[in-house]
């Protein structure tokens, strides 16, 4: 039996992170002021609360402006799309990440279109979302991109591959069944609705996993051979009366001896998430300024 490799997603960050400080740092001298990065927090849930000040800490670390706004879960919609009305119009704000989900009061999309397309980091707009789709520079949804590029690393060119992404969100499965497409990849993408999900996912050279469903995927699923990409989070109880643990979409202990390489939860591919949303938001300053980007970002 032989183990597959563990992808080392939070290293893999790491060094994109250090790459955009680099960036960071140009962009400062010739434009005279620093990358900002606004995010809105609507609500008081607790694990959205991290992981925002999670982006406001890697922010600064990168050398960038983070302003963060947190506003009630009564807040009203249209006092929502007042402040992202602001935001668009505030020069030193090149990027703008809603955190999601929203209340329910809330209309979603909405909020979404009201993002200048030029900050939108999150690449969730119709207007990227359209770009990605025909192959247009756009804005690209930070979670899908931090998978392409953990599949580049590990796999270099991925052209002719059976790609199987599991889950057809607008923020994670469509985009990243697009990247993989432009990467000359066969994809299918499974949903709830998809038959004997098991021989689908058999077939695949690369499988993205982007349920939130804890250890779905089975090992005996994995091709032999095949990279697994497992975004999903799942807060499960842990042993320990009271704790709980992460765990992602994967049951990762038996597709390990499947496997050519899969990325583990966590340190997989959430801190890549966080890593693209800076390189995204020194993407838009660098295009906002008509600063040429760093190469290979
Ligand atoms: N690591 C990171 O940075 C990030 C992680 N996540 C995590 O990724 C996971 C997915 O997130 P997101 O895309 O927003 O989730 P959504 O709930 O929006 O989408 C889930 C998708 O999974 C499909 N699905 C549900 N049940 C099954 C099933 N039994 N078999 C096959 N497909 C199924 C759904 O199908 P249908 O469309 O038919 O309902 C849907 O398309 C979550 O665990 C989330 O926490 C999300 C964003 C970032
Ligand atoms: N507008 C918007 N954009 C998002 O990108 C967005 C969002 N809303 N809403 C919520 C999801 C989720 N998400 C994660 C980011 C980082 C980790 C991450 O860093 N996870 C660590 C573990 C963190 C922990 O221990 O809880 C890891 O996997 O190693 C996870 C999940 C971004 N999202
Ligand atoms: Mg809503």
């Amino acid at each position: 039996m032989t183990i597959g490799k563990i992808i080392d997603g939070k290293l893999f960050a790491a060094g994109l992170r250090a790459q955009v400080a680099e960036g960071v740092a140009a962009f400062a001298d010739a434009a005279g002021r620093k990358p900002g990065l606004a995010v809105v927090l609507v609500g008081e849930d607790p694990a959205s609360a991290v992981y925002v000040r999670s982006k406001g800490k890697m922010t600064v670390e990168a050398g960038m402006e983070s302003f963060e706004f947190k506003r009630p879960d009564s807040i009203g919609q249209e006092d929502l799309l007042d402040l992202i009305e602001e935001l668009n119009e505030d020069d030193r704000v090149d990027g703008i990440l809603v955190q999601l989900p929203l209340p329910a009061h809330i209309n979603e999309a909405a909020v979404i279109a009201a993002i200048d397309p030029a900050k939108d980091v999150d690449g969730f707009h119709i207007a990227n979302a359209g770009k990605l789709a025909v192959g247009e520079k756009a804005l690209v949804p930070c979670t899908p991109l931090g998978c392409l590029m953990l599949l580049k690393d590990e796999l270099g060119d991925l052209s002719g591959l059976e790609a199987v992404v599991i889950g057809r969100s607008n923020i994670v499965g469509k985009p990243m069944a697009q990247l993989l497409l432009q990467e000359s990849c066969t994809v299918t993408v499974a949903h709830s609705r998809t038959k004997d999900l098991a021989s689908v996912v058999h077939r695949a050279d690369i499988v993205v996993a982007a349920v939130g469903r804890p250890e779905m995927v089975k090992g005996e699923w994995i091709k032999p051979g095949a990279t697994v990409i497992d975004v999903g989070i799942n807060r499960v109880p842990a042993l320990e009366e009271g704790k709980t643990r992460l765990v992602g979409d994967v049951a990762t202990a038996e597709a390990i001896s499947h496997v050519r390489a899969i990325t583990p939860v966590p340190g997989g591919v959430g801190p890549m998430t966080i890593a693209v949303l800076l390189r995204n938001t020194l993407v838009a300053a660098c295009a906002r300024r008509g600063i040429a980007a760093p190469d290979g970002l």
